[in-house]
């Protein structure tokens, strides 16, 4: 099938998040197996080589709890019997990655919950960095044990696009048992054709994807692609590939894709900006001084405590916050670190004192660059 379709060029990344699914790790009701896993860890070593980093979204947790009690009686099929399942199989899915990863590996467990609450969506952001900072392979997966929505519906592709763009990655891979998407499910349509590219996801692309073909996998191209849509929106290009072809994988690491690519929409920049300026605001205001207004201005500074003066209103960590000058001029908006109270103990202060102030320290940056846009340039 690979055949078919030309080589492409990757776009260029330099942080990736690498998608894999529970067919790559574990076969038909068996239990966890290197035989894909090893080309992966291959690939994201010779990333890391490269100078890149990678953060793997792995299933497999309940192919392998299911595997490790195929002595006894199993339990049966409902939701709480599979987050048993998850619960048993996360820790040997972990050590799977870690006997083949060259660096020591981190494991992360989300819920989509956990993402669309603002502050835990900055604390889990600020781990996930911090361990790419470490140089550590962090591996996701949904938390089973407290969320069920991704057991019902194999959304570790949709949580794998939540975390392409929580950690402002350039790149989504997703790596399945199918080498590209297909006109049509090629396990029920012997005329479907590969598709190789596909610059806008329609609702007519949409519709050419089936359920997963597979016992273990659970989402099936439906879910990625909604996961292609969610990246694009982000500005990330997302790659689907055979994980099962250890060349696919080589080829991917010297960026050459065998594979579908889907465009992003805009670039990430744009498309982090747009959400930025749109999100909605906590009824939340901090007060600078012109200095601080002055190199906000510029589009490529944080506010750091000293520049504040006061605030007005409410508003708690993670809220979007609206930032004045001092004749209460709307000069920018972000994502504040710290909640009003602990805004107003900073005032005037250095960074170096936040710790000695609260105690305890999110960063040197009360509103980071990165969370910040400037309401006077283009496109305001
Ligand atoms: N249009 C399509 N193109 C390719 N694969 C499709 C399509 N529609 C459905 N599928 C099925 O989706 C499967 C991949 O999804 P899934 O089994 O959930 O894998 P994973 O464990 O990698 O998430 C493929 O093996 C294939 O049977
Ligand atoms: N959290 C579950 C993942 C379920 C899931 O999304 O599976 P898949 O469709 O194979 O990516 C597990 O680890 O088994």
């Amino acid at each position: 099938m690979a055949e078919s379709l030309p080589a492409q060029t990757l776009p260029r990344w330099r942080r990736a998040v690498l998608k894999v699914g529970s067919n790559l790790l574990a076969a038909d009701g068996g239990g966890l197996t290197a035989r894909h896993a090893q080309a992966l860890a291959g690939f994201v070593a010779s990333s890391h080589a490269q100078g890149r980093q990678v953060v793997l979204v792995s299933s497999g947790a309940v192919a392998a709890g299911r595997a490790l009690l195929r002595e006894r009686a199993l339990p049966g099929n409902d939701l709480a019997a599979r987050q048993a399942l998850a619960a048993l199989g996360q820790a040997p899915m972990i050590a799977l990655w870690q006997s083949l990863a060259q660096r020591p590996v981190a494991q992360v467990l989300l819920t989509h919950d956990d993402l669309r609450h603002r502050r835990r969506y900055l604390n889990a952001r600020a781990t996930l960095r911090e361990l790419l900072l470490l140089d550590v392979l962090p591996v996701v997966n949904e938390n089973d044990t407290v969320a069920v929505d991704e057991l019902k519906l194999g959304d570790n592709d949709n949580l794998a696009a939540i975390v392409a763009a929580l950690v402002d990655a350039d790149l989504l891979l997703i790596a399945s048992d199918i080498d590209a998407l297909y006109s049509a499910d090629p396990r029920r349509d012997p005329q479907a054709v590969p598709i190789g590219h596909v610059p806008v996801l329609t609702p007519e692309v949409m519709a050419m994807a089936g359920g997963s073909g597979s016992a273990v996998g659970t989402g099936g191209m439906h879910t990625k692609l909604e996961a292609a849509i969610k990246a694009a929106a982000a500005g990330i290009p997302t790659v689907l590939f055979d994980g099962r072809n250890a060349v696919t994988a080589q080829a991917l690491s010297d960026g050459q894709l065998h594979g579908t690519l889907f465009d992003a929409s805009g670039n990430r920049m744009q498309a982090r900006k747009y959400w930025l300026r749109h999100a909605p605001a906590a009824p939340g205001r901090i007060r600078v001084d012109d200095g601080a207004a002055r190199a906000l201005g510029g589009g490529r500074a944080s506010l750091l405590p000293g520049g504040i003066v006061g605030t007005e209103g409410e508003f708690h960590r993670g809220d979007m916050v609206e930032i004045v000058d001092a004749a209460q001029h709307p000069i920018a908006r972000g994502l504040c670190q710290y909640g009003v109270a602990e805004v107003r103990r900073l005032a005037g202060k250095h960074s170096r004192e936040i710790d000695a102030v609260l105690g305890y320290s999110y960063g040197a940056e009360v509103v980071h660059r990165d969370d910040l846009v400037v309401l006077t340039e283009a496109g305001a």
